[in-house]
């Protein structure tokens, strides 16, 4: 499991006085970075590099967000398929899950245009990134 840490900022924070939706989409994105490396590791992202292209993300508001109070982001893999893998995401404010999410990512060949199965090599660095989520 990877863990970053984000600190709110003040725009971050919508009329409501919580942290909006969409920054937590953010904060997920930048926690992917370390799994992303592992298929190109400078994040160099030229199309003879960049290997991964997303499919789907979801993600779930389970208790609200305030600025003032660091997050702690968690990110690990959940499952590994033949040509995408799963990376799941949390979100931990003062000691208490708030958000997780999901976000499915196939193994692209951007000039070919086309998914190619995960190497082997690739799926055994992701798998030491499983985690259950807490
Ligand atoms: C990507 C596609 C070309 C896939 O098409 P293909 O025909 O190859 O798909 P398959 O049906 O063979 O599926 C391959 C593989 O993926 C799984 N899968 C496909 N779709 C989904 C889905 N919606 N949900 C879950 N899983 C899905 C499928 O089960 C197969 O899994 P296996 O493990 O069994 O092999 C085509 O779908 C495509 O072109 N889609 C459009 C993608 C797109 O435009 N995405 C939005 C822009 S990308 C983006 O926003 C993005 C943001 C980031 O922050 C990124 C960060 C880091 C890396 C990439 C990022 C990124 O791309």
């Amino acid at each position: 499991m990877f863990k970053i840490t984000v600190t709110p900022r003040f725009g971050d924070i919508d009329s409501l006085k919580h942290v909006t939706n969409t920054v937590v989409g953010d904060w997920f994105e930048t926690g992917r970075n370390e799994i992303f490396r592992i298929f190109t590791p400078d994040l160099d992202t030229s199309y003879e590099k960049w290997k991964l292209i997303m499919v789907r993300t979801e993600f779930d508001f389970i208790d609200q967000m305030y600025y003032g109070f660091d997050v702690e982001i968690r990110t690990f893999i959940d499952k590994i398929g033949t040509s995408s893998f799963t990376v799941g995401h949390e979100a931990w404010q003062k000691g208490k899950l708030k958000s997780k999410g999901k976000a499915v990512i196939v193994h692209y060949d951007f000039i070919e245009q086309k998914s190619k199965p995960i190497p082997e090599e690739i799926k055994e660095k992701l798998r030491k990134h499983t985690c259950d989520e807490e």
